[in-house]
């Protein structure tokens, strides 16, 4: 069972909830999302948004979090393999941020789709 395909499997799956476990624990970015995760959340309740509303506003939160996940992932492999200041550690890390950036931009213009008319 344990290097069976359904083994490597499971454990793989565990690796990658303590990666999320970590990332929630010790990323500040991703406290933050997460907590604004949870008020947007609470919003829809209150607004009693749709169930594709629904999708599209989980859809927004997966893709901010998980690209904000890659993005301290690239910035720690950029620190571990080069500790010192390099003109392309810092290309590398700015384009990982500029991911990040275009999913947020994306998530707020969502988000307006979603909430400007119940607001308005
Ligand atoms: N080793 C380096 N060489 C060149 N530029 C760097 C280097 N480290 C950081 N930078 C520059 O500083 C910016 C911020 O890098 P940093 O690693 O502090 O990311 P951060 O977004 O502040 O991450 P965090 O807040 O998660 O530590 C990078 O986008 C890059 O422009």
């Amino acid at each position: 069972m344990k290097n069976s395909f359904l083994g490597k499997r499971i454990r793989g799956g565990g690796y990658a909830i303590k990666g999320a476990w970590l990332l929630l624990k010790h990323e500040q970015s991703i406290q933050v999302q997460f907590v604004i995760s949870i008020l947007v959340c609470i919003a829809g309740w209150y607004f009693e948004i749709t169930r594709t509303e629904w999708i599209l506003q989980f859809f927004a939160i997966g893709l901010v979090m998980a690209s904000e996940g890659l993005n301290t992932a690239i910035e720690a492999m950029a620190d571990f393999v080069h500790p010192d200041f390099h003109s392309k550690i810092g290309h590398i890390k700015d384009v990982a941020a500029g991911s990040v950036f275009i999913a947020a931009l994306i998530a707020v213009i969502i988000a307006g789709f979603i909430y400007l008319p119940y607001i308005f």
